[in-house]
């Protein structure tokens, strides 16, 4: 099986070397194109056999699938460069959430299929998020997924909660990461102890925690039950998270779903000619 991707960025980078460290794809089942060259042949220089190309014609040339790695603005310009190469037993994969099944669908004759992955897919664990077209057989979805169960756990969703999956398995990261960066920083101004010292107790906690949730087998609010001793000091801290953080998720969620729609449209524009409603 020979994989392509166009653009790599964090992304795209990020996928090609979870896909070869994890054994998923040699380099040279690999083809790479990228806006500015030089980023693609320096990424193909450091994996012997990884084939770069000037053009997304050329990567996608002999691919049987087609990673899309590129940002939602982008993504017309590149359907534009595909068109007229793509072959109809091709797949193309984006990873974008703003980016229709429809709109793809709409230019492209090959499969098409929609996998939102999130940045712990690096170290092989996370869910990727499958989304797949009209054209997509039993056959090509078990392809797809066989490849991505390297990296992630591939968990298909209705497309009108993209947005919101998106929110939880690829945002997350970066939201949850910010909770914790708070958590040590506060730690350090309050108390004096060494910021890498706090992070790394912090971070194996949050990894323990992780654990405890997934293969553990507890909830958030049996975690929450089970440490938060009733008059203790966990209690008393909890109270003050609850009262403190009340609502703060809601208008995080209103923020990237306004964004989502944003960007929504304007694709839309760029694809059909007029705006399309999304969640
Ligand atoms: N970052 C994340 O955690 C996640 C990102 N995504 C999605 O991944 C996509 C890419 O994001 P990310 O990697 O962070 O973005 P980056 O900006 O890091 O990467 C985008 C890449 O696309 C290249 N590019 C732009 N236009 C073209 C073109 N016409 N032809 C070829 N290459 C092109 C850019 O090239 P150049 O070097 O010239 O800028 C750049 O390398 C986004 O749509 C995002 O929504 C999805 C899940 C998680
Ligand atoms: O398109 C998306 O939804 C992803 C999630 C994180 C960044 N971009």
């Amino acid at each position: 099986m020979n994989v392509g991707f166009i653009g790599t960025g964090t992304m795209g980078s990020l996928l090609i070397e979870a896909f070869i460290a994890s054994g998923a794809l040699s380099p040279s089942q690999i083809a790479v194109s990228n806006r500015t060259f030089p980023k693609a042949k320096a990424l193909a220089d450091r994996y012997l056999g990884m084939r770069a190309e000037y053009t997304n014609a050329g990567a996608a040339y002999g691919c049987d699938i087609l990673f899309l790695c590129v940002k939602p603005l982008e993504f017309k310009k590149v359907v534009d460069d595909l068109k007229p190469v793509l072959k109809p037993n091709q797949m193309i994969v984006s990873i974008t959430s703003p980016v229709l099944i429809s709109h793809l669908e709409g230019e492209l004759k090959c499969k098409v299929a929609k996998v939102i992955p999130s940045i712990t897919n690096y170290v092989w664990s996370g869910a990727s998020l499958c989304i797949y077209g009209k054209s997509m057989q039993e056959e090509d979805k078990a392809r797809l997924e066989a490849l991505l169960t390297h990296i992630s756990e591939p968990l298909c969703i209705d497309e009108d909660y993209t947005r919101i999956v998106s929110d939880l398995s690829s945002c997350g990261p970066a939201f949850i990461s910010f909770l914790l960066e708070q958590f040590v920083e506060a730690a350090v101004e309050e108390t004096g102890i060494g910021r890498q010292e706090a992070q790394r107790v912090a971070s194996a906690m949050l990894l323990g925690t992780g654990l405890l949730l997934t293969e553990g087998g507890l909830t958030p609010a049996e975690i929450q039950e089970r440490v938060a001793v009733p008059g203790g000091i966990t209690a008393k801290a909890l109270n003050l998270l609850r009262r403190e953080t009340n609502g703060v998720f809601n208008q995080l969620i209103r923020t990237t779903h306004a964004k989502f729609r944003e960007d929504l449209a304007k694709v839309s524009v760029a694809f059909i000619g007029e705006e399309v409603n999304g969640q």
